[in-house]
């Protein structure tokens, strides 16, 4: 505002700390000659002409306050004048009306801010929490790092003795070529290549790297020497840099304008093509990496899928036959059908163990249902179980239920039900209380009802099956499978009716385990075991009457020369047939990008039927990678300028990589409904890819799944069969590939060890699809660089997403620390590249910068039930005396769970260190291991899964008499 103004003299003081003073306006009213005669205050603009403008102009502010101090002072007396300074205010009137008017147009002094970055979230219109920015290295600090660190040493990268002998075949080469005179530079360079080529996958050698019709090109990155750095310093000069430029930057742009030079052969493969490794992904470490493995000689156990019999051959009910035919097309048997139903309809407790995917399912349902259907009288509803069918989880509840359905469509009278959440505990009880023959459930949910249903009663049950029985021995099933084959022997015995029916026990699994001697010791009584493999050595050990008990316990003691492995015996471990097993070496950084290019070039193979599963060793890895690649590759990414014109703009966007590909996840902490739902719509979609947990590990039968991915490597060889084993179900055809780090590459001779054959893939061969869909790249290497970019600005920008990540890789890093030990050579957690992995989840921090903030433990699942040993009145006392001591009524159990999960009781846990404290290994401080020792351990999969899923029913609470 005007501050001062002091009319006698005409002086103006305009304060120049408030408004500015936008534009002075002079008008005039008064008749052209009066205003000659005046010659009053006039614009510098209306002055230089003589005339007044017939529209009013505008001057500057400090023009118009020289003319006005210039001309008031002489010709205007002090009452002609009013001043309006104000910004809104209309123009005042001069008393003298036709005079002057001087409106001074003044505006608001803004200080001038720079414009506030808007996220990408924002512009979407998503909610974004507030966070702290991200934290960025000194100068300072990233030189110390580059200074003081050292790659640790992988002693499983030490060279092999043909490494060596390789090495050595080369330099006497060497020698001898010179000896005889030398040839041109070009020969000798392909005589390099192809010595250097026969260790690079074919494919690899073939990669050209250049794309020289191309003309506008994204400036590839300067990054400095890569070997050793940290984790922020290897970002420093990978994607990011593409913005800046420098002097060195430049120089890649320049030789594109120039007419590209065709590479050489020997420059495309002896090194020369990993130039690109300015971009920051690549590093010649990784050429050393890449090269093969080889393959070691392996006999892979064979097995037979189908025996070539009829179905009618059972002797089962024409109904059953003709069901089968009808609802599922099945007429023939599959081997282990074969082996199997006669013996069951016999009445035989029996081990099963067959290949995935190889009908273990209705070699025992079929004639479990035929033998109910049989009984006279007539079995009802209100005999209530009659079979127990076990399984590890829900949906593999939800597939067993629908399968016993079918079998049972001809005969109404027998009651198939299932406890797998997703409804009240009420409704469950109720469902019970009216009666189900056949009941499928998991064993958290069943003992659940054992402790809490008083309807639920398995005095009368002929049948007790488990479904991958040695996932179900496991550590979380093992206690709640012992406390149901209590109750059954302990109600039978209970029981008044002296004329039960015998009780028949069949365990089946893919794999078997040494643990399944303790549970055939446990539930089975002299079990008939039916190995259904080829094996000329098994097939030597079997009687007529299949194995017996003791040769079990012989085949499981088998020494198979593992040696140092030998802790984790699996028996007989057998692929299918038509299953193509590959594993992938790809260096840490690079995980995300070749994952995404896999799917990228198998969704290129056949975009309307591609159905995979994408395995991740936690569920916050499985919820970050479904944001993110949901959000990176199936969504058309808008600029800004894009935005303003969205509109008409269709298509004038980044093309997804995956567009139109659906991205489901699956993982034991959602909730019933959710996971129902998902795996719903994963089996009915034609074309989409799931990422999840074991939870899908075992069982699921998806027939057209057609690839399998282990991103992150199971904990135990039988969990990579079971994985793999999603795919090539009952003859059909399949891929799995497994993605191990460099460091990791010996697990193949860990496989190999167990009879698993598997085939080295080139990441290179992935990489490749990314050129064609990137037009700024004009190498695969930045076509890569590129696609890191992107995923890295999306963290940047999506603070939601940068937390889910911090706490993915976190969770990660624990998973990692688990490992058992015969394994733990091969995936070590001290030699891992932890700055280099954090990169795979699109993060640029040193782990130290975020891994305490995200590390606290996670709190115990809820639990909900008492023991079945807890319901005898004499233990409650003694129950009671040791719950006094914890402040939950958590089981031993879990208790025991909890401090492996956090090291300490609920109250006690240990703090998360503060935000920005350091970790050693990456930003120097405290040391790897206390650094690791701190994250706590916690078990990869989640607890929830072996909750029963329902809310907590407190301990003190009586059941009532139903
Ligand atoms: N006799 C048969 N002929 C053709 N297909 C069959 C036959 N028996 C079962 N199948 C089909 O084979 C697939 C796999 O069956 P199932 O799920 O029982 O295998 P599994 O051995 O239990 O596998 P996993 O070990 O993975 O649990 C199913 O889709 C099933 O319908």
């Amino acid at each position: 505002m005007v501050d001062n103004i002091s009319l006698n003299a005409f002086d103006f003081q305009f304060n120049v700390d408030k408004p500015k003073v936008k534009a002075i306006v002079l008008r005039r009213k008064a008749p052209l000659a009066r205003a000659a005669t005046n010659s009053g205050p006039r614009n510098p603009s209306t002055s230089s002409s003589n005339k007044v403008p017939s529209t009013p102009p505008v001057s500057s502010a400090n023009s118009s306050l020289s003319a006005l101090f210039s001309s008031k002072k002489d010709d205007v007396s002090h009452g002609d004048l009013m001043f309006n300074v104000s910004s809104s205010k209309p123009p005042a009137k001069s008393p003298l009306g036709d005079d002057f008017m001087l409106n001074v147009t003044t505006k608001p002094v803004v200080i001038q801010k720079a414009k506030p970055k808007i996220t990408r979230a924002e512009r979407l219109g998503k909610k974004q929490r507030p966070g702290k920015p991200l934290a960025k290295l000194s100068d300072e600090q990233l030189t110390r790092a580059l200074k003081n660190h050292r790659k640790p040493q992988n002693p499983n990268q030490m060279p092999r003795a043909g490494d060596l002998f390789r090495a050595q075949m080369e330099e006497e080469r060497r020698k001898k070529r010179q000896e005889e005179g030398g040839e041109d530079q070009e020969s000798n360079g392909d005589e390099e290549e192809a010595e250097y080529g026969s260790d690079l996958p074919a494919k690899t050698r073939a990669t050209a790297g250049k794309r020289p019709e191309k003309t506008s090109v994204r400036q590839a990155p300067q990054s400095g020497e890569e070997s050793g750095e940290d984790s922020a310093e290897s970002d420093k000069d990978s994607a990011e840099s593409d913005e800046e430029s420098s002097p060195e930057a430049e120089e890649p742009q320049k030789t594109v304008k120039k007419p590209t030079k065709t590479p050489s052969k020997a420059e495309e493969t002896s090194g020369n093509r990993f130039r690109t490794k300015k971009i920051g992904l690549f590093d010649q470490s990784d050429v050393e990496a890449l090269k093969q493995l080889g393959q070691r000689a392996v006999k892979p156990v064979k097995e037979t899928i189908f025996s070539g019999s009829k179905i009618s051959t059972l002797g089962l009910h024409p109904h059953a036959v003709k069901n089968l035919e009808d609802l599922l097309s099945i007429r023939e048997l599959t081997s282990v059908q074969q082996k199997t139903i006669p013996e069951v309809l016999q009445g035989k407790d029996v081990l099963v163990r067959s290949q995935t995917g190889s009908g273990k399912t209705l070699a025992y349902a079929l004639p479990l249902v035929e033998l109910l259907q049989k009984q006279q009288p007539r079995i009802q509803r209100k005999d209530g179980v009659l079979a127990l069918v076990i399984v590890p989880t829900r949906e593999l509840v939800m597939q067993t239920y629908e399968l016993i359905q079918k079998l049972v469509k001809p005969y109404t009278w027998i009651v198939p039900g299932s406890l797998l959440g997703g409804e009240s505990r009420k409704s469950e009880k109720a469902r019970l209380r009216k009666g189900i023959n056949i009941l499928i459930g998991t064993p958290g949910r069943l003992v659940d009802h054992l402790l809490h249903t008083a309807s639920f009663k398995l005095t009368k049950l002929q049948f007790l099956i488990l479904d991958e029985a040695d996932r179900l021995l496991e550590l979380g099933y093992e206690r709640d499978v012992k406390q149901l084959v209590e109750a059954i022997d302990k109600q039978r015995a209970e029981s008044e009716d002296k004329e039960l029916p015998q009780l028949q026990r069949m365990l089946l699994s893919a794999t078997l385990t040494s643990q399944v001697q303790q549970l055939a010791g446990l539930t089975l009584k002299n079990p008939l075991y039916i190995d259904n493999s080829d094996e000329a050595a098994s097939v030597a050990l079997k009687t007529k009457d299949g194995y017996q008990k003791e040769t079990i316990e012989t085949l499981l003691e088998v020494d198979d020369g593992l040696g140092e492995y030998q802790e984790d015996v699996t028996g007989v471990l057998s692929i299918p047939e038509n299953l193509q097993l590959s594993y992938v070496v790809v260096p840490p950084k690079l995980r995300l990008v070749a994952l995404s290019s896999l799917l990228a070039k198998e969704v290129d193979a056949s975009p309307k039927q591609f159905k995979a599963i994408v395995f991740m060793s936690t569920t916050e890895m499985v919820n970050f990678h479904h944001d993110m690649l949901n959000e990176a590759l199936t969504r058309r990414v808008l600029d800004e300028e894009d935005e303003q014109e969205e509109g008409d703009s269709e298509g004038d966007g980044d093309t997804p990589l995956l567009q139109g590909l659906r991205f489901f996840k699956l993982h034991g902490s959602m909730t019933q409904t959710e996971r129902q739902g998902v795996f719903r719509g994963f089996r009915d979609c034609p074309s989409c890819v799931l990422l999840a947990t074991d939870v899908v590990g075992r069982g699921i039968d998806v027939p057209d799944v057609k690839l399998v991915v282990q991103y992150t490597p199971p904990q135990t060889t039988a969990d990579f069969v079971h994985r793999v084993g999603r795919t090539a179900r009952a003859g059909r055809k399949g891929r799995a590939v497994l993605f191990l780090a460099p460091s990791e590459a010996q697990f193949v001779r860990h496989l190999e060890k167990k009879r698993i054959r598997i085939q080295q893939g080139d990441m290179y061969a992935y990489l490749q699809t990314l050129l064609p869909k990137d037009d700024e790249a004009r190498t695969v290497q930045e076509a890569a660089s590129n696609l890191q970019h992107k995923f890295q600005t999306l963290l940047e920008d999506d603070r939601e997403l940068h937390d889910k990540s911090c706490k993915a890789f976190v969770s990660w890093m624990k998973f990692y620390s688990t490992f058992p030990k015969e394994l733990k050579p091969i995936f070590n957690v001290r030699i891992a590249h932890m700055g280099h992995f954090a990169k795979s989840f699109a993060l640029k921090e040193a782990p130290s910068k975020f891994a305490a903030q995200h590390a606290a433990p996670k709190a115990a699942p809820p639990t909900n039930r008492l023991t079945y040993t807890e319901r005898d009145p004499e233990k409650i006392q003694a129950q009671k005396r040791a719950k006094r001591r914890f402040t939950t009524t958590v089981t031993g159990e879990v208790r025991q769970l909890q401090q492996r999960d956090g090291g300490a009781p609920e109250g006690d846990r240990r703090k998360p260190g503060p935000p920005g404290s350091r970790g050693g290994f990456m930003g120097g401080g405290v040391g790897r291991v206390s650094f690791m020792k701190s994250l706590g351990k916690s078990r990869a999969l989640n607890m929830s899964e072996f909750d029963s899923g329902l809310p907590a029913e407190g301990p003190a609470k009586r059941r009532k008499q139903a």
